[in-house]
């Protein structure tokens, strides 16, 4: 029995048999669009996914992956791996982070609450610290609830506030970044000219300053350390604009991928050091890129990278990052909170469950999946591999990534009959797209679509059952669009390359020798979206979903 007096038994589906092998294979970023030589989903060779497609309406269909099915504010929210991944396993549709900020934020509650109050102490003698990603890409944060968060902060006595700016470029277009600066720096000034210090003190791009995640290179977080708290970095400036135009220009960096710097004072000196008494906020919403730096910020034992100085500081996540670990222990709004996920469920309904897939993308198979938790439910039950991705590159450059050694992974546990569910998360599509480069992508697509192949082929042998999904779109469209669909052309007349995820909906396919020969998808779910995977795929374990899981995408017809 749950705590709660729920039963975690689960009904047994009427036709479909338990005790199959299930392989739930994920394609990170790989959505459904029209084809043309920007798709390159479309322009990849891609045999085995066309194959699951082409003939085949009853076991092949769109879902949605974006806007309201996973949660988000507005239908114009493009889809992200954290709600993707949490509406995948959990079943259901939970107002996300970004939803949750933002009505924190318009009700003032967030002011009420312990988080606040926790880090207003320091405001009367000490600094405000704010660190987070500088964009209105709505995946990680938002600048609107920066500015709110500055204005709020300063009506209740924050009087000398720092900024930490993390640049874009990934869930917004390259070259963005000056303008969310001179926004940012607008809004600073206003706060000056109402007596408050107000400043931005550091910066650096997402990719090579604090956002690593999964503990896949702790150097991008020290970098990061480095600047916001010890005001040390390779490249000073006198103000931020001039800082990102600067290093665009001088090292060629794309806004993700800017070095560290530090805005200092006409003595040369950091405006922002974190210091002794100071409060500091990551206001990200997004979990998997904050939790490294938190853990920096957090603990007192820490051994990922020498700290040099660790100041004594109140710090607040924007949200609770791991509801694990607990971590941060405070936080300015309380996350979502994703409870019965279907990984818990199966697992108490005898499921085996092996997850893998490589650093990068490992937490969204496993800790996305499982509702924002770290850690399994019963290791006795399940078994999650990662398989340790490339570090200090930009994955261009290795388009294939780790899909093949992923894939022969979950080859060899279904070839093994020691898991019923062996659930992978292929990351090329996304991943390389998010780079921008078009010929990489394609590459990226071709390995993906492999290494489903032979994911699919050990599902052959074993006489099982296969779902392949996504968890938002990505490679099938790589240019930024006009209103008729046709590509943009910046002033100069050239295209502007999408780094970013898209609107999308993505393909769901099932098959496979095991799956029972009256299995379809059923018909009348046509808005169906990433939340109705999880009671789809408890029937192809021989169970039903609890009933407030959104419905399942299948039935079973004639005998
Ligand atoms: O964190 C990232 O890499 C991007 O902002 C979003 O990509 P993801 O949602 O696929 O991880
Ligand atoms: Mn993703
Ligand atoms: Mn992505």
């Amino acid at each position: 029995m749950a705590s709660s007096g729920l039963s975690w038994e689960l009904e047994a589906h009427p036709t479909l048999p338990k005790g199959k092998t299930v392989a739930v294979v994920v394609l990170d970023g790989w959505g459904e669009a029209t084809p043309d030589q920007y798709n390159c989903v479309h322009v990849a060779e891609t045999p085995t996914m066309d194959s699951l497609k082409n003939g085949h309406p009853d076991t092949w269909r769109l879902v949605r992956a974006h806007g309201h099915a996973v949660g988000l504010p507005t239908e114009d929210d493009m889809g992200n791996s954290e709600v993707g991944h949490n509406a995948l396993g959990a079943g259901r549709i939970f107002a996300q982070g970004a939803k949750l900020v933002d009505l924190a934020l318009e009700s003032g509650k967030i002011y009420d609450d312990e988080g606040f109050n926790y880090i207003k102490d320091c405001f009367a003698e000490n600094t405000l610290h704010l660190i987070g990603l500088l964009s209105d890409g709505g995946v990680h944060s938002r600048l609107d609830q920066l500015q709110l968060l500055l204005k709020g902060s300063s009506e209740r006595g924050a009087k000398r506030i720092r900024v930490h700016i993390l640049t874009d470029g990934r869930d917004v277009l390259d070259g963005s970044s000056i303008g969310f600066v001179e926004t940012l720096e607008s809004t600073l000034s206003t706060l000056r000219e109402k007596g408050i210090d107000a400043q931005i003190a550091s910066g650096g791009g997402r990719m090579y300053v604090t956002m690593d995640r999964y503990e896949n290179d702790w150097e991008v977080v020290k970098r990061g350390w480095d600047a916001q708290v010890l005001g040390e970095a390779p490249y000073q400036f006198k103000n931020a604009v001039e800082a990102v135009k600067n290093l665009r220009e001088e090292t060629k960096c794309s806004d993700q991928y800017l070095p560290p710097f530090v805005i200092v004072d006409d003595n040369g000196k950091a405006v922002g050091p974190i210091v002794d008494g100071d409060a500091v906020v990551t206001f990200n919403f997004r979990a998997d890129r904050m939790t490294m730096i938190a853990k920096s910020l957090e603990y007192k034992d820490f051994d990922k990278f020498d700290r040099v100085r660790v100041p004594k500081i109140k710090y607040c996540g924007m949200l609770q990052y791991d509801g694990e670990l607990l971590l941060p222990s405070h936080y300015l709004v309380s996350p979502p909170e994703i409870d019965r996920t279907s990984g818990e469920y199966l697992v108490h309904n005898g499921v085996k469950t092996f997850a893998c897939s490589e650093t990068v993308k490992f937490g969204h198979v496993t800790f996305f999946w499982n509702g924002n938790r770290s850690g399994y439910f019963d290791s006795s039950m399940e078994e999650y591999v990662e398989i340790p991705s490339d570090v200090g590159i930009t994955f261009n450059v290795k388009p294939k990534m780790k899909a093949l050694e992923i894939a022969e992974k979950a080859r060899d546990i279904i070839l093994s009959g020691k898991f019923h569910q062996v659930r992978v998360n292929l990351p090329n599509s996304d991943m390389v797209g998010h780079t921008g480069d078009i010929e990489a992508t394609v590459v990226a697509c071709k390995t993906s679509d492999k290494g489903v192949k032979m994911i699919l082929d050990a599902v052959e042998q074993v006489g099982g059952i296969y779902l392949v999904t996504a968890d938002h779109g990505n490679a099938e469209d790589m240019v930024k669009r006009n209103k008729a669909g046709n590509p943009a052309l910046d002033k100069s007349g050239n295209i502007q390359v999408l780094t970013s995820h898209t609107l999308q909906p993505v393909p769901i396919a099932i098959g496979g020798p095991g799956l029972h020969s009256g299995v379809r998808f059923k018909r009348d779910v046509p808005n169906g979206g990433l939340a109705n995977v999880a009671a789809t795929v408890m029937n192809l374990h021989g169970l039903v979903a609890p009933s407030d899981y959104e419905e399942t995408l299948i039935e079973v017809v004639g005998n």
